[in-house]
């Protein structure tokens, strides 16, 4: 894969903290289903209500996987089946399109507008740099985020466009890391099938081959594979059983961490 050459690690990371922190004073449209905040409660000893600080929190859970892999479906349904069992959840997606950041992605994404492929990556990452505090907030609140894409879309995408794996690491370096990523695997062939690509620029299914293989080599053994293949159904069953430690083990303090 071939290296950045005039732009330096250490600029990415200086654009990425800077991002963070000018974008991080304004106005922020989160795109989302449901807004809960406020403060868990839980019973103590004397059976009484009192306010959670011990930690409690909600889980961090993305979503991953080619373009028609299925994400967008099975989150919604993984936003309904949460909320059904009383689980404070949020569904958010990135790129978030909703930002002026977001609205510029969006203009590259259908062609309107040309871009450098450094620029494009370092756009992507300040998207989620601007909704950290955020996203950070509603977890220490109780609210489960189920995030479609995150930091793993943009480094398989970018690093699919030739552009070298660790530089396209490390503007994420410092964002909140998921408490579980669910891959669902497709054969790019099979996602091409699905209702046919639109006139986005990456679905072509040559690209989404080379994205797929740069998925592969960001895997790590914690990531849930689910085989998009099946029946939604049977997917959505798979997701639900894995979710609920995850849920149950964030309410019980799990502590956050950060990428990578
Ligand atoms: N398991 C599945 N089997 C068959 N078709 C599916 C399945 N999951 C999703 N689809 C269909 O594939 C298309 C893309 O699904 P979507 O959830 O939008 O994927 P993504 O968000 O990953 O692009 C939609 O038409 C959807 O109805
Ligand atoms: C989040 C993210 C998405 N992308 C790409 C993946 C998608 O092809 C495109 C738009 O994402 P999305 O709107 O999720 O498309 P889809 O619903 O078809 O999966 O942006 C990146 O290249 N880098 C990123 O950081």
């Amino acid at each position: 894969m071939k290296c950045a050459s005039s732009f330096t690690f250490s600029k990415a990371l200086n654009f990425g903290s800077l991002a963070a922190r000018s974008l991080n004073s304004c106005i922020i449209f989160p795109l989302k289903c449901s807004i809960r905040t406020g403060r868990m409660e839980s019973n103590d000893n004397n059976g009484n209500l009192k306010d959670n600080d011990g930690g409690s929190r909600g889980a961090f859970i993305v979503l991953e996987g080619l373009d028609r892999s299925g994400k967008t479906s099975q989150s919604s349904k993984l936003l309904s089946f949460l909320e059904g069992l009383g689980h404070p959840t949020e569904l958010w997606r990135f790129p978030d399109r909703t930002t002026s950041i977001g609205q510029m992605i969006s203009a590259y994404l259908s062609n309107q507008s040309q871009l450098d492929d450094h620029t494009i990556h370092l756009l992507y990452s300040a998207n989620r740099w601007e909704k950290s505090s955020l996203m950070e907030t509603q977890l220490k609140s109780g609210t489960t985020l189920v995030v479609d894409r995150y930091s793993y879309s943009g480094v398989a995408f970018s690093s699919a466009k030739g552009l070298d794996f660790e530089w396209c690491k490390a503007p994420e370096i410092g964002l909140l890391a998921p408490d579980l990523v669910l891959y669902l695997d497709i054969p790019p062939e099979k996602a091409a099938e699905r209702g046919g690509y639109g006139g986005e620029r990456y679905e072509k299914l040559e690209f989404q081959r080379k994205v797929a293989e740069c998925y592969q080599a960001l895997r790590d053994p914690s990531w849930k594979i689910i085989d998009g293949c099946q029946p939604m159904e049977e997917i959505q069953k798979q997701l639900q059983e894995i979710v609920l430690d995850h849920v149950s083990a964030c309410k019980k303090g799990r502590p956050l961490s950060h990428l990578w």
